[in-house]
């Protein structure tokens, strides 16, 4: 919000004081860009966590890299696979139902990147545009998590917020765009900066405004 006193949108993000105690996790938060809304969190995946998704994503993305066939895109030149549901993946997602305050059911499914030096994620939004197929049941807000610590580069940039987050194993960054205001989804413009040194894995999750997939 930028100069005087307008009154503030209602967002989907809730919680209120500086702790959110899910089921399994106390997960604290520790910034907050106010509108549009965008959170800092700690603790949201303990260490042994980020692990189990980088190893379970490495072995995937082998895989598919001996299969051949990956999309080459200038906008993002990491790599990613998607999470199929399992024990401890299931719970993970309960976690971030609960953080997010949308039910599991309108996820898009938990996504993995992984950036080598030199990739990136040009400055997008995550949601769809109007005239796109998939905007009838538009993403509404994201939780990237970070898997482990880069040594250079590699934040999450939101150019119009002058913000960056810097990647750090466990944490995340939180935002929405669900808001009545076109101009204040858009401010949600944001990018994954060149990785200089180092590996990024993050894993993301795209929330919808209705169900999306069976639970
Ligand atoms: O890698 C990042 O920091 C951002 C990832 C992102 O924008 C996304 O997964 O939609
Ligand atoms: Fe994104």
């Amino acid at each position: 919000m930028v100069g005087n006193a307008t009154v503030k949108e209602q967002t989907i993000f809730a919680h209120v004081g500086n702790m959110i105690k899910t089921e399994d996790r106390e997960i604290r938060m520790v910034a907050k860009y106010e509108e549009p809304l965008v959170v800092v969190l700690e603790n949201v995946l303990s260490h042994a966590e980020c692990d189990a998704l980088i190893d379970y994503a490495r072995e995937r993305l082998q895989r598919s890299k001996i299969g051949g066939g990956r999309e080459v895109s200038q906008l993002r030149t990491s790599s990613g696979v998607f999470c199929e549901e399992n024990e401890w993946i299931t719970s993970i997602e309960k976690r971030i139902s609960h953080l997010m305050n949308i039910p599991i059911e309108h996820g898009d499914g938990m996504q993995i990147l992984f950036y080598a030096p030199g990739q990136e994620y040009q400055p997008h939004f995550d949601f769809f545009a109007d005239t796109s197929r998939a905007s009838a049941n538009n993403r509404i807000s994201t939780l990237v998590m970070y898997l482990n610590d880069v040594e250079e580069g590699g934040e999450t940039v939101f150019p119009m917020l002058q913000l960056s987050v810097f990647p750090h194993k466990g944490m995340a960054v939180y935002f929405e765009y669900f808001y009545n205001s076109e101009e204040l989804n858009k401010l949600t413009l944001h990018a994954g900066a060149p990785v200089i040194k180092g590996e990024k894995w993050v894993a993301t999750m795209w929330m919808r405004r209705q169900a999306y997939r069976l639970s």
